[in-house]
């Protein structure tokens, strides 16, 4: 893809999947808060940090190329699940998730003054029931950190999962299909 943006990101995995499509970009900063607000649903939240994810990084660049934000979360029960504060609570969540299906909800947001768009994608994983010497296991590992619900699978917690339905980019942090598409729509209407 012949096109130059921003990411507004610090996550490894959403620069090596934009490399991944040939999308060219440099990085800009996006501190935003997480919280969902009462009332607002899964996929509202999640467009939302989206959105403001690349709002802010728009504000921190030189305004000269459409700026994408992401966001990643997990749902299951009508719970939300972010990234584990500490031990307890990436074991919690992963309990949570043993032996059951979840989904997977990635935004992408991109930004350019005036235009916006944005998109979700779901995607349902499975989870094989875990053990309790799993779950210490994985936390030693250190995978956890930094993962929403805990898990990556595109690491260790791929032996957890014995289904899945939908993008597996989507669930590493990124679409591409649906991030691919996103660009080039973005592009054609600023272009008009
Ligand atoms: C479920 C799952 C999530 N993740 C990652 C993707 C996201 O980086 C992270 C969810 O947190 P996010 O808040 O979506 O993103 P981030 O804080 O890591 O990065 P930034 O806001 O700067 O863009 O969890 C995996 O790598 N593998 C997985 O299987």
């Amino acid at each position: 893809m012949n096109v130059s943006i921003y990411l507004a990101s610090s996550s490894p995995r959403r620069s090596e999947l934009l490399n991944q499509i040939g999308v060219l970009f440099d990085r800009v900063k996006a501190a935003i808060e997480e919280k969902p607000e009462t009332g607002e649903s899964a996929q509202d939240y999640v467009l939302r940090l989206a959105l403001q994810k690349a709002q802010a990084g728009f504000k921190n660049s030189d305004k000269e190329r459409p700026v994408l934000g992401a966001d990643t979360i997990i749902v299951i029960d009508q719970k939300i699940l972010e990234k584990p504060r500490d031990k307890k609570h990436a074991r919690e969540m992963l309990q949570l998730l043993s032996g059951r299906v979840h989904q997977v909800f990635t935004a992408v947001a991109l930004v350019q003054g005036v235009y916006t768009k944005s998109t979700l994608v779901k995607t349902e994983v499975s989870f094989k029931k875990l053990s309790e010497q799993d779950i210490s296991d994985y936390w030693r590992s250190g995978e956890p950190v930094g993962k929403a619900a805990g898990y990556a699978i595109q690491g260790i917690a791929g032996k957890f999962i014995n289904n899945i339905s939908g993008s597996y980019s989507g669930v590493v942090g990124l679409p591409l299909f649906e991030t691919a598409e996103l660009i080039r729509e973005f592009m054609e209407e600023v272009n008009h």
